[in-house]
């Protein structure tokens, strides 16, 4: 049995268990079936006998019954939400039933709220559905019989292209539920891979890798657009089989106006089938066209998720949260086979991005190693500027320290180096490259508060993002230069498998400036980079990267003396800045006067 028939089924079972529900559904449209009867005919009489003849009153009193019939109507309709509602709540017990119990069976808890979320869009799908396509076939009930009760000869006019549009939509259900099925399935996978990788920009950064992730989201979209393209054109063959089955008769009916009079066809009875297509066929078939176009796909695909069998496994909510929050956990959960490069949990830490060796170039006659010229950047168009109209050229070689209270924008600045935010005016060069721009992004190596550790060994976290293979010798260099020997002695060398839970948070860091240490990246970007190491460590990392040959270093600090070992220092207060050594700035910035001060511990009494 395939899935749709066990669905069908299913759906059939659960709707005759529920006659006598659907026996009083039944009951309250026939109603609406009189008020769309008495609308047609109501006006063919109200012209017939009353306004065409010169008595007024008949007329009125034809029309008075025909807005009787409306109110009845009316009251129909509203009887008919509640009769809806009996048949649409026990639809949603069941499946919360269902939901929850698989949830408590298989230990998942954390889908329920993602699939409750289903179940009560099925809910409202499904009632939307019982609506337009009870009051379909009523009304078309309804408004048939009053075509042939006016003149039979009406129904040759209105008849087959009703009918013909119909069978169109019927030919279009299929492929097009199909259809909207893949392209749900494709916009659910992209807003869930847009849900995992924007937050986790800084992260995929830091992991060197933007080029992978921007060709596997560039997928998942040309699929959507695909998806979307194929949908539209199915799309089209829906909207023809609503203009032959609702607007052709129109035009046919004044077409055969002639020959429908001559045929003892009344011009009230005229009338009175124009009023009958406008006001209930059309709006009806235009209603379940785009109900059963839409609903009935959403709810074949949130039903065919929520009576997964009980052996599948649940399926993991669109939004499985930031990334950035995440990652450390699937890092640390990972276990010491090293396959972590393969898991699709974090996809950015396996990809690698070679950064282009020898963009060091000659001092001489290189450009900035980072310049920005006239940056303005907001995070929303109605917020303040974090940063405005900012400027700030670094030779090659220079060590920046970037200082201020918190919230004052020093990520955010961070972050426009590295290309994650874009500034709305300005604009950001890495050793020449305009940001955001693949050669900028591999003169610069951005190093997050977080450190990003994989259960590789020790000698694969460290050449993580260089191209090639890199030689032991360097990287004990790079280990010693950084300060990372007596941690690698302890893991036991190079070769060492690394289990990210067992380090403390400031092991992963040194592993992770050691990684960027080894880059081909000219500009490392630091920020709170070393914020869980002792004095005496930060110091060591921090003037190996200020010492790395060509290199140039900014490190948003957080400490008084990583301030001091900078050349230059950038104090940051909201939309102010000021910017020179430290010297200068204890005489002219009374912020960082302020700042050093509470930064330099009170002398022991
Ligand atoms: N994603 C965001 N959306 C909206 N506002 C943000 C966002 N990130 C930061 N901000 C705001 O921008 C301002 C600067 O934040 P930023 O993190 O750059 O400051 P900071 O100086 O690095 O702070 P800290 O020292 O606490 O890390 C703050 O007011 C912050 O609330």
């Amino acid at each position: 049995m395939t899935a749709a028939t066990g669905l069908a089924t299913r759906g059939l079972a659960f709707l005759l268990a529920r006659r006598r529900v659907l026996l009083r559904l039944t009951a309250w449209s026939v109603l609406e079936t009189g008020q769309t009867f008495l609308i047609g005919y109501g006006t063919a009489r109200a012209l017939d006998e009353g306004f065409l003849r010169g008595r007024a009153d008949v007329g009125l009193a034809w029309l008075a019954v025909t807005g009787l019939g409306v109110l009845l109507g009316a009251l129909g309709t509203a009887r008919v939400y509640a009769a809806v509602a009996d048949l649409v709540e026990p639809l949603r017990d069941r499946l919360v039933e269902r939901v929850v119990s698989r949830g408590v069976r298989t230990g998942e808890p954390r889908y329920l709220s993602g699939l409750t979320q289903q179940v009560e869009i099925a809910r409202d799908t499904f009632a939307g559905l019982v609506m337009v396509s009870r009051s379909f076939v009523f009304t078309s009930a309804g408004a048939l019989a009053g075509l042939f009760t006016l003149a039979p000869p009406l129904l040759l006019v209105v008849g087959p292209p009703l009918a013909l549009g119909m069978a169109l939509f019927a030919a279009t259900l299929r492929p097009l539920a199909r259809r909207q099925e893949t392209f749900l399935v494709a916009d659910e996978a992209l807003a869930g891979d847009l849900g995992t990788v924007c937050p986790g920009l800084r992260d995929v950064t830091a992991t060197g890798a933007e080029a992978q992730i921007a060709a596997g989201t560039g997928e998942r979209v040309e699929a959507e657009l695909r998806a979307a393209r194929a949908l539209a054109r199915w799309g089209v063959l829906r909207v023809a089989s609503l203009t032959i089955g609702g607007q052709m008769p129109i035009v046919l009916l004044l077409a055969a106006a002639l020959w429908l009079l001559a045929h003892g066809v009344t011009a009230g009875a005229l009338v009175g089938a124009l009023a009958y297509v406008t006001q209930s066929l059309l709006p009806a078939l235009r209603n379940l066209i785009h109900g059963l176009g839409t609903s009935g796909s959403r709810l074949t695909v949130v039903l065919r998720r929520l009576a997964a069998t009980d052996t599948d496994p649940p399926r993991p909510p669109e939004d499985s949260g930031p990334v950035y929050g995440t990652v450390t956990e699937e890092i640390r959960s990972t276990d010491t086979s090293g396959d972590l490069l393969t898991r699709p949990a974090f996809a950015g830490a396996g990809l690698r991005v070679p950064v282009t060796p020898g963009v060091a170039a000659d001092h001489a006659t290189a450009p900035p190693a980072l310049s920005l010229t006239s940056v303005t950047f907001a995070y929303g168009p109605a917020s303040a500027p974090v940063v405005h109209d900012f400027d700030l050229t670094l030779p090659p070689g220079a060590h920046l320290a970037v200082v201020g209270p918190s919230g004052t924008g020093k990520s955010t600045l961070t972050a426009l180096v590295a290309g994650l935010l874009t500034p709305s005016h300005g604009t950001v060069r890495v050793a020449g490259h305009p940001v955001p721009g693949p050669e900028a992004a591999a003169a610069r190596v951005l190093i997050p508060q977080e450190a990003y550790v994989f259960g590789g060994t020790l000698a694969e976290n460290l050449a993580y993002l260089r191209p090639g293979p890199v030689p032991e010798e360097e990287l004990l260099a790079a280990a010693e230069s950084v300060g990372l020997v007596p941690l690698a002695a302890r893991l036991g060398g190079l070769g060492a498998r690394v289990d990210p839970t067992a380090l403390s948070a400031g092991e992963r860091q040194l592993i992770a400036l050691t990684r960027a240490y080894l880059s081909y990246a000219p500009l490392a970007l630091l920020d709170e980079a070393t914020c869980h190491l002792d004095p005496g460590a930060e110091e060591r990392a921090e003037r190996a990267f200020a010492a790395r040959p060509g290199g140039t270093l900014v490190v948003v600090a957080h400490r008084i003396s990583s301030a001091r070992r900078a050349d230059r220092i950038l104090v940051m207060d909201g939309r102010s800045t000021a910017y020179g050594g430290h010297e200068d700035l204890l005489r002219s910035c009374a912020l960082y006067r302020d700042l050093v001060g509470s930064w330099t511990p009170a002398p022991a009494r």
